[in-house]
């Protein structure tokens, strides 16, 4: 028999297959155009109700104190939301890199906020799920939305895209590049044309962060050149992870066997849509 008070819940990786920031909102925010592709590379998270009110990280993750885990900001957002009385331990078993533009905190939060709704039994929609996400981070509703995406504004306003199957070569440069550094730098690149979706499945794909994160991060630009030499290659989010996409799982770990020592990184396979997605109603 199922343990109604337990959930163990999984929370995926994504990869911008390309970003372009074509505009800067009046409170700083930058609007973008990106396409989301979630990947297997990915956290897990153990959820186990409490009658008690009390939510709490229950193991220790390196360099992030428990009250700024964006899990445990999420489940007491929930809380004060939805006024529930229940409580939770959350057990947080990071394997994405952090400060990577993997949006592994981002999903972690969104994970959250999905089990959370079932295992306190609070119904709420995807649709308000999404909204409560995006106060924690722009990069949390899409992960609510559980589909790969094209994503504008600052990454709230969702379409689906279908993607073809894909293996990603990623590479972690040994660096955390904070997210906000990237945006605010002077040098950035803010006016990209504003394209169609249409128009963007036959455009150049880029990502406009990444030259400022190179010039920053010389490693960023190291890991991206020798990644070059098989594929093109691109950096994800704000960095400081790079990847280049493969045809066949076979094709892909052709390349990463002939990464140096000095250098790591993974195989991982594109999903076709988020391994949560039907964990709540539209
Ligand atoms: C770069 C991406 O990962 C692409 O998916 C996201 O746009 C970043 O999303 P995120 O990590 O959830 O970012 P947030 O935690 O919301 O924002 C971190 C900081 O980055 C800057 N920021 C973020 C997103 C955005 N569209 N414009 C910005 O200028 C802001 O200074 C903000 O204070
Ligand atoms: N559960 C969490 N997992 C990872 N980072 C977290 C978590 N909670 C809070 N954080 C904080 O968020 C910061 C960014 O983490 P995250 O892994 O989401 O960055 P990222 O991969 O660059 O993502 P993005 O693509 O959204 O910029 C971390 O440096 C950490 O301080």
């Amino acid at each position: 028999m199922n343990d109604m008070s337990k959930l163990t819940a999984t929370a995926p990786a994504k990869l911008n297959l390309f970003l372009h920031v074509i505009g800067r909102r009046a409170d700083g925010y930058h609007l973008l155009q990106t396409l989301f592709r979630f990947i297997d590379l990915a956290d897990t998270l153990h959820f186990t109700a409490r009658k008690d009110g009390v939510v709490r990280r229950v193991n220790e993750v390196e360099g992030v104190p428990e009250a700024s885990d964006l899990v445990v900001r999420a489940a007491r957002l929930l809380h004060r939301e939805t006024g529930c009385t229940l409580g939770v331990d959350i057990e947080v078993e990071k394997c994405i890199p952090m400060g990577g533009g993997l949006g592994g905190g981002s999903s972690d939060a969104a994970t959250t906020l999905l089990s959370l709704n079932r295992l306190w039994g609070l119904g709420l929609s995807r649709d308000r799920l999404m909204e409560l996400g995006l106060t924690l981070g722009a990069d949390v509703p899409v992960f609510i939305f559980g589909q790969n995406a094209f994503a504008e504004g600052v990454g709230e306003r969702l379409q689906p895209w279908n993607l073809p199957e894909s293996w990603y070569v990623v590479l972690f440069p040994p660096v955390n590049v904070p997210t906000s550094v990237i945006f605010s730098h002077p040098e950035l690149t803010r006016d990209s044309i504003s394209l169609t979706m249409r128009a963007l499945e036959t455009a150049a794909w880029h990502n406009d962060l990444q030259p400022v994160a190179c010039k920053m991060f010389p490693e960023v630009a190291q890991h991206l050149e020798w990644l070059e030499r098989f594929a093109p290659a691109m950096m994800t989010g704000s960095g400081a992870c790079v990847f280049a996409g493969f045809a066949s799982e076979a094709k892909a770990q052709a390349v990463l066997q002939q990464l140096p020592s000095a250098m790591r990184g993974v195989v991982t396979q594109g999903l076709s849509r988020h391994p949560l997605h039907d964990w709540v109603n539209d």
